[in-house]
């Protein structure tokens, strides 16, 4: 199969859709790879690299996407991207189609096969291509909330982990899913005050005996999320109901009683955002104040360490992408309930229940839409 991963024009985004150890890997299954020149170079993966493992460089995305018969990324497709794909080719990138009627419908429009990352699923209930980017959002959250807790960013002015004599600084985190966990790895690690709210009581416990005490697990009720909140001086947005948009569960009210100062960090701003008062920021511009209160609502935090990231991606997403790349996307999708759960637009048709319904489209099965 042709293979094409362009660069990322996302602001800020110097991740890359395969790393050169990847790229090799799909040659030595016979497949040609031909990647945007220096697209990985801002993360010291340079084109000699990516030639050594086998691929081609090219100019030009529009090179790419015209030769390619699948397009490997890393975030959703911008407009004049979707606009370069046709039918019958694969894309196989984030897409956090839910909070996006625009992309979709250019996606729908393309008549592309369209996989997203953050819909595969595994055997235990996870979800494997989300969870190496949850990881590092996770442990960025904390950083990017300690950063912006500082005066000259906005902040109260206070020291997550305080010192002797000076109390902790108190943090929720609300959902304790990957990124909830890792936030809390973090935020536990630097002497902080850390209570997670979830809505599910399995997952609490994990939690409970993973920390061992040292922070404190609360059922997920909107009574709980205000008395937290408000005590709070860092808040952490890591719910998520796969491929929905986020639920909004701190209200504009609940900020606007909160510290002032206070920073509020929504990591499930790809999906929407949890916070009624969120918008998508990036890394360039990453907070704006809504009632004294700093919001970081960046949607690609990984981006921020794209180094890291990009490896951590290629880990988890290459063994799809050699399957898909084998056998042809329609038979790895049979092959792969997993997988075909990744099948948001096919064909024309919206192939992803929760898409559909927030967006307003028919759905088709993804059997039925791939004529299985
Ligand atoms: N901004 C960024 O750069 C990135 C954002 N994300 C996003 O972070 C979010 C979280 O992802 P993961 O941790 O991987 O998901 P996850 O599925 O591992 O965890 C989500 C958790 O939220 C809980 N939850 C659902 N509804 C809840 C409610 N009403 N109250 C409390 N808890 C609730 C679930 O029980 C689950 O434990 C997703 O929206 C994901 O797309 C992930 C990576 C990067
Ligand atoms: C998950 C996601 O949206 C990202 O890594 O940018
Ligand atoms: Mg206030």
């Amino acid at each position: 199969m042709r293979i094409g991963v362009p660069k990322e024009i996302k602001n800020h985004e110097y991740r890359i859709g395969l790393t050169p150890a990847g790229v090799k890997e799909l040659v030595m299954n016979g497949h040609e790879v031909m990647v945007e020149n220096n697209g990985g170079a801002a993360i010291g993966f340079e084109n000699d690299q990516y030639l050594a493992a086998g691929a081609s460089i090219i100019d030009t995305a529009e090179e790419i996407f015209a030769k390619a018969e699948m397009i490997i990324k890393v975030k959703e497709p911008q407009p004049n991207e979707c606009r370069m794909l046709r039918e019958g080719q694969v894309l196989f990138t984030y897409l956090h189609l839910a909070p996006d009627p625009e992309q979709t419908e250019l996606l729908v429009a393309s008549g592309a096969t369209c996989i997203a990352y953050e819909t595969v699923t595994d055997p235990r209930g996870g979800l494997p291509l989300l969870a190496p980017m949850s990881e590092v959002a996770g442990r960025m959250s904390i950083q990017a909330g300690a950063h912006h807790l500082e005066k000259a960013q906005g902040g109260l002015g206070a020291l997550l982990g305080g010192v002797p004599g000076v109390a902790p600084a108190k943090v929720l985190i609300i959902g304790g899913g990957v990124v909830g966990t890792q936030a809390a790895r973090m935020a536990v690690g630097m002497g902080a005050d850390v209570t997670i709210l979830d809505r599910s009581l399995p997952r609490l416990r994990q939690l409970d005996t993973e920390f061992d005490g040292r922070l404190r697990t609360v059922y997920s009720t909107v009574d709980a999320l205000e008395q937290y909140a408000l005590e709070a001086e860092l808040v952490i947005g890591a719910v998520l109901i796969p491929g929905a948009a986020a639920p909004k569960l701190l209200t504009r009210d609940m900020i606007s009683r909160m510290k002032k100062g206070a920073v509020v960090v929504d990591v499930a701003i790809d999906q929407g955002g949890c916070f009624e008062t969120s918008k998508a920021t990036t890394h360039q511009d990453p907070t704006y104040v809504v009632d004294d209160v700093v919001h970081y609502c960046v949607a690609n935090m990984p981006g921020g360490v794209a180094r890291t990231s990009t490896i951590a991606l290629t880990n988890a997403t290459l063994p799809f992408a050699v399957a898909l790349a084998n056998k042809g996307a329609k038979k790895a999708l049979l092959d792969d309930a997993h997988l075909m759960n990744g099948l948001n637009v096919h064909a024309g048709k919206v192939t992803y229940q929760a898409v559909a319904d927030v967006l307003g489209y028919d759905y088709v099965a993804p059997t039925k839409a791939l004529g299985a």
